[in-house]
C-alpha cells in the first residue's frame, strides 16, 4: 500500500474551501465564472475562483470567515495582488539587516505626479467593455474577462517585471468601481493628504471628466495629519494639474492631532461623527455643480441642524431613522446602466465615494451622515460591497470598495500608505527602513541601539542604524518576545511601527514639487486660517507635524495604546471602546480578526 502523504491543516482547509466553492458553482448560486479572477503568468489563460492557490502568482489577501448565507462569498472582493518574487523578498530582508539608514534630503519627499503615473507607461485602469441589453450573462462575463486579460497584457508590455506597484487583480472589485461610476452623477474621489499623488490616477480623472463628462470632487482627507501650509500647497498643486477638479479639504477627526487610537475612539464615541470638518464644502461644491437642477435645500438644512446639535452637548445630530443602508450583494455584472445615463434621475443627486483602500471613504460617508452607517477599519480592503445610503431624500451616497490602481510608486511607500494589510506582509523591514530614512524616528521613538551581535559589538549610542536594528530596539522597548525562544520579536515590532505610520502617529507626509522653495509663501498664505480652523487647531499648535519639528506623538503617547496594534475593525458592533479597554486591562493584543493571520507573526 502506498504511504500516505503528510497533509497539513492548512492544505486541508484549502481543499475544503475549493470543494465548497465547486459545490456552490454546481448548484447555480452566485458562484460561477462570474467569480473568476484572471491571472497572469504561466497560467495566463487560466481562470480561478476566489479560493487560495499556491500555484498561481497572485496573492489573495484578507481571507474572511465563511457565512451561512450561501448566496454570496465574503471573499469575492478580497484584495488580489501579484505575488512577490521569493529571491527579491530575501534580498530586501538582507539589505534591511545590513544597510545603514541615511536620512534622505528633504527634496526627495517632493513627488511629482509624473513620477508615480508616467504618461508613457500606459498606466490605465480596466474599463468595462461595450455591452447591450440583449447580451446573455455568460457572454458578457466572458467579454469582460477577455478585456481584463488584454488590459493586463498591455500594461505588462509597457512595464517590465518589477517596475509596477502592487495593484488590484480582482476583476470583481473593478466591476464594483464600474457600477459605482455608472450610477453616480458626481464622483467624490478621496485621497489621503499625506500622499495624495499616489492615490490620484490621472487616467481615472480623464475618463470621468473627459469621456463621461461627469464632475469629480477631490476630497483631500485626513488634513488633521499634516501641517496646514502643506495642505494648502497640495490643494493648489492638484487644482493646477487638474483644472476640472473641485478640491475640498476634509477631516473626520478635527482637533485631535496625533491623538492615540484609544483617545480617537473615545472622542468619537462621545461626540459622534458629526463634528467632521468639510461636509459644508462638499455640499457647496455640489450646489455649484448641479446649478439648481437638484434641490439640495434638505442637505443644507441637515448640515445646519447638525451644527446646532453639535453645540448642544450630548445631543444626537440626526438619527437618520428614515434612511436605509443598502448593501449590494447582487450580481453587479448584470446591473447594467449606461455610464452616460440621465443625470440626477428623479431629482436625486447620486454621489459615489471612490478611492484607494484606507483613504477614509467610509469615514467621509459616516461624517456626511453624522453617525456611523458603514463600518470603518484600519485594515485596507475592509469595504467589501458597494453600499448606498440616502443622506436626504434628494441626495444618495454610494461607498465603493477601495481599489489600488497600477502605478510606478515604490512598494515600500505603498505599504506605508496603507494599501496592504500589515499583518500579511511577507517582509515589513524595508518599509520600516523607508519610513525611518524620511522621519525623525529616533527622537520620537526614543530607542536605544541594540548591541545585538557579540561578534560585531556596537556602541549602544551609535547612530548607525539598520532597519532591523530599529525593529529590534522597538521590540525591546515594547517587550515583544517570540513565544518559543523569548527572543525579541522583530517581525511584530516592524508591524507595530508600520501601523503607527499608517495611523499617522509616526507621520510621513510627501510634498508637492517645489515645496521647499515656496514654503514661506504657504506659511503666510491668506487661506491658512481656514485650513487651521478646519483642522480644529489653534494657530500656535500649527508648528508641529513637520518633519524637522515633530513627526507625531511622543514615545510615551505611542505606548499608551498598549499593544493595540492589530489590524482591527475600529468600530465593530459599535462597541469598540469596551473591547479596547478590556484588551488594555489584560495587557493583551486583542485581534478581533485573528482570521487575518495577525497572530501568525507571533
Ligand atoms: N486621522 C484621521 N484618520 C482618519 C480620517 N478618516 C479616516 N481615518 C482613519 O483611516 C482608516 C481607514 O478609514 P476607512 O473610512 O475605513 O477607510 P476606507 O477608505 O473606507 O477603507 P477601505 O474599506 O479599505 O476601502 C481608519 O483607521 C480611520 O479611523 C481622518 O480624517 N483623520
Amino acid at each position: 500500500m502506498p504511504r500516505k502523504k503528510p497533509f497539513s491543516n492548512k492544505q486541508k482547509k484549502k481543499q475544503l474551501q475549493v470543494k465548497r466553492e465547486k459545490k456552490r458553482g454546481e448548484t447555480g448560486s452566485s458562484h460561477s465564472s462570474r467569480n473568476a479572477s484572471v491571472e497572469r503568468g504561466p497560467g495566463r489563460d487560466r481562470q480561478s475562483d476566489t479560493s487560495d492557490s499556491e500555484t498561481t502568482d497572485i496573492r489573495r489577501i484578507n481571507q474572511q470567515p465563511g457565512t451561512r448565507d450561501s448566496r454570496y462569498d465574503p471573499n469575492r472582493f478580497r484584495l488580489h495582488f501579484e505575488k512577490e518574487n521569493k529571491e527579491e523578498v530575501e534580498k530586501r530582508k538582507k539589505i534591511s539587516r545590513e544597510k545603514i539608514l541615511k536620512p534622505v534630503a528633504d527634496k526627495e519627499l517632493e513627488i511629482d505626479m509624473n513620477q508615480i503615473y508616467p504618461e508613457d507607461k500606459g498606466l490605465d485602469f480596466p474599463r468595462r467593455p461595450s455591452w447591450h441589453y440583449n447580451m446573455q450573462r455568460e457572454e458578457l462575463l466572458r467579454k469582460e474577462e477577455k478585456s481584463f486579460l488584454e488590459y493586463l497584457e498591455a500594461l505588462h508590455s509597457k512595464n517590465p517585471p518589477g517596475t509596477l506597484s502592487h495593484f488590484e487583480h480582482n476583476l470583481e472589485t473593478w466591476r464594483q468601481l464600474w457600477r459605482v461610476i455608472e450610477m453616480s452623477d458626481v464622483i467624490l474621489l478621496i485621497v489621503d493628504i499625506r500622499h495624495p499623488v499616489l492615490q490620484f490616477p490621472p487616467a481615472l480623472y480623464h475618463y470621468i471628466t473627459g469621456e463621461l463628462k461627469k464632475y469629480i470632487i477631490l476630497v483631500i482627507n485626513k488634513v488633521d495629519l499634516c501641517p496646514a501650509p502643506l495642505v494648502l500647497a497640495w490643494k493648489h498643486y492638484l487644482s493646477k494639474q487638474f483644472p476640472h477638479l473641485h478640491c475640498i479639504c476634509f477631516t473626520s477627526h478635527p482637533g485631535q492631532p496625533y491623538s492615540t487610537l484609544l483617545q480617537k475612539k473615545r472622542m468619537r464615541k462621545k461626540v459622534g461623527w458629526n463634528q467632521a470638518g468639510g461636509p459644508i464644502h462638499i455640499m457647496r461644491a455640489c450646489q455649484e455643480i448641479t446649478a439648481g437642477r437638484v434641490d439640495l435645500s434638505s442637505w443644507e438644512k441637515k448640515i445646519q441642524r447638525d451644527a446646532v446639535a453639535m453645540g448642544t452637548e450630548g445631543e444626537q445630530a440626526d438619527d437618520g431613522s428614515e434612511s436605509v443602508l443598502m448593501e449590494h450583494h447582487s450580481d453587479v455584472a448584470m446591473e447594467m446602466n449606461s455610464p452616460t445615463q440621465e443625470l440626477y434621475k428623479d431629482g436625486v443627486l447620486t454621489l459615489g465615494c471612490i478611492g484607494f483602500p484606507n483613504v477614509g471613504k467610509s469615514s467621509v460617508l459616516n461624517s456626511l451622515v453624522g453617525r456611523k452607517v458603514v463600518s470603518v477599519s484600519r485594515t485596507p480592503g475592509h469595504t467589501k460591497y458597494f453600499q448606498t445610503y440616502y443622506l436626504t431624500p434628494t441626495v444618495k451616497l454610494c461607498d465603493c470598495p477601495g481599489l489600488v490602481f497600477p502605478s510606478r510608486v515604490d512598494k515600500q511607500l505603498q505599504i506605508l500608505a496603507g494599501i496592504y494589510p500589515v499583518s500579511q506582509l511577507q517582509e515589513p523591514y524595508s518599509s520600516v527602513g523607508y519610513l525611518c530614512e524620511r522621519t525623525n524616528f529616533l527622537s520620537v521613538l526614543k530607542l536605544t541601539h541594540p548591541d545585538h551581535s557579540p561578534e560585531t559589538p556596537r556602541d549602544p549610542n551609535s547612530q548607525d542604524w539598520t532597519a532591523w536594528d530599529v525593529c529590534e530596539a522597538w521590540a525591546e522597548r515594547r517587550g515583544y518576545k517570540t513565544a518559543k525562544a523569548a527572543r525579541n520579536d522583530v517581525y511584530r515590532a516592524a508591524n507595530s511601527l508600520l501601523r503607527l505610520a499608517i495611523d499617522g502617529r509616526l507621520c510621513l507626509c510627501l510634498r508637492p514639487p517645489g515645496y521647499a522653495q515656496s514654503k514661506d509663501e504657504w506659511e503666510s498664505h491668506s487661506d491658512l486660517g481656514e485650513i487651521i480652523a478646519l483642522q480644529g487647531r489653534k494657530e500656535e499648535e500649527e508648528e508641529c507635524g513637520d518633519r524637522e519639528d515633530d513627526e507625531g506623538e511622543s514615545s510615551s503617547e505611542l505606548e499608551e495604546d498598549n499593544d493595540r496594534d492589530a489590524d482591527d475593525d475600529e468600530d465593530a458592533d459599535g462597541d469598540d471602546e469596551d473591547d479596547t479597554v478590556k484588551a488594555d486591562k489584560k495587557g493583551l493584543t486583542l485581534n478581533m480578526f485573528s482570521v487575518l493571520g495577525e497572530n501568525e507573526c507571533e
